[in-house]
């Protein structure tokens, strides 16, 4: 999955999910010589300190399954000879608009084969958007907004005065006296209050609905969310891997590895 701050691998045997990492974006240079090792037989285990295909070293033609939101890096790994560009139209829901983003469609593909439909997924990634879908897999809707880095860094590139920080695991004082804890109480309190109101919008049209939590961020908003709003409890999962199972699901029904 190449997502929009770094790329989201997984290693999958038949349908078994092996192993899953992250990695940086790579240049187009890079991208080559990566997938020249692969084609050679010659599989680097480590790919600047990052795992990489660890543990797998015996047929350099695994099939790879790409799904992207950064339309330019797409080509760089399709010349890999087993690529699998997935796109919207791969993906089984009902109701999607052609701009959709291919990692939401995924993601929530992967979280109703898991957990069930209606589903509502949270992605708290660079973007953090929630998508939702009916029973009859079909899209109600979603929405997007900067996701808690872009935020944090929004402010602090924007501003004089303003540092980067990062987030503690930890909720800080609401009416804070001090420059760091006003950025952390105003972005997060905020973005809990705005995601409360998503939620319980949601368990109103669907109640009983899981709520699947993904992206970068997904255990730190699940730990404010759990000190928050202790009564969604019982609705909401965090799944790093939803995008890997919404990928699964349609390599295997569609066959796409032929
Ligand atoms: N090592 C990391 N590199 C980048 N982002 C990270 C890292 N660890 C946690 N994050 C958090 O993950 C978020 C990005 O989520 P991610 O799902 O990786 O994004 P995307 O799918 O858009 O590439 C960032 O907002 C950041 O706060
Ligand atoms: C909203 C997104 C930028 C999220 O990307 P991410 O944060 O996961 O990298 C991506 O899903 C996208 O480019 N969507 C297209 C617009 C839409 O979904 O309506
Ligand atoms: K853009």
């Amino acid at each position: 999955m190449i997502g929009n701050s770094r790329l989201h691998w997984a290693w999958f045997a038949g349908d078994t999910l092996q192993d899953a990492w992250d990695t940086q974006h790579f240049p187009a240079a890079e991208v080559e010589s990566i997938i020249q090792h692969w084609t050679s037989g010659l599989l680097p285990t480590t790919i600047f300190g990052e795992p990489f295909l660890s543990g797998y070293s015996s047929n350099p033609y695994l099939p790879l399954y790409i799904a992207s939101v950064i339309p330019e890096q797409t080509p760089l790994w399709q010349t890999y000879p087993v690529a699998h560009v997935i796109t919207l139209e791969d993906v089984p829901l009902l109701g999607v608009y052609p701009t959709l983003g291919i990692d939401r469609a995924l993601a929530v593909l992967g979280a109703g084969e898991t957990y069930n439909y209606p589903v509502l997924v949270i992605d708290a990634g660079t973007a953090l958007t929630f998508t939702g879908v009916d029973d009859h897999r079909h899209l109600v809707g979603g929405a997007i907004l900067p996701g808690l880095k872009l935020q944090l860094e929004s402010l602090a590139h924007n501003t004089a005065a303003l540092p980067s920080i990062s987030l503690k695991r930890q909720l800080p004082n609401r009416w804070a006296i001090d420059t760091l804890t006003a950025i952390e109480s105003g972005v997060i309190y905020t973005l809990l209050a705005g995601i409360r109101e998503f939620i319980a919008d949601w368990l109103q049209r669907f109640p009983n609905s899981p709520i699947a939590l993904t992206g970068g961020d997904a255990d730190l908003l699940l730990y404010y969310l759990h000190s928050r709003y202790p009564k969604f409890y019982p609705y909401l999962v965090t799944d790093r891997h939803l995008i890997f199972w919404g990928i699964k699901f349609v390599a295997i029904t569609k066959n796409l590895a032929g």
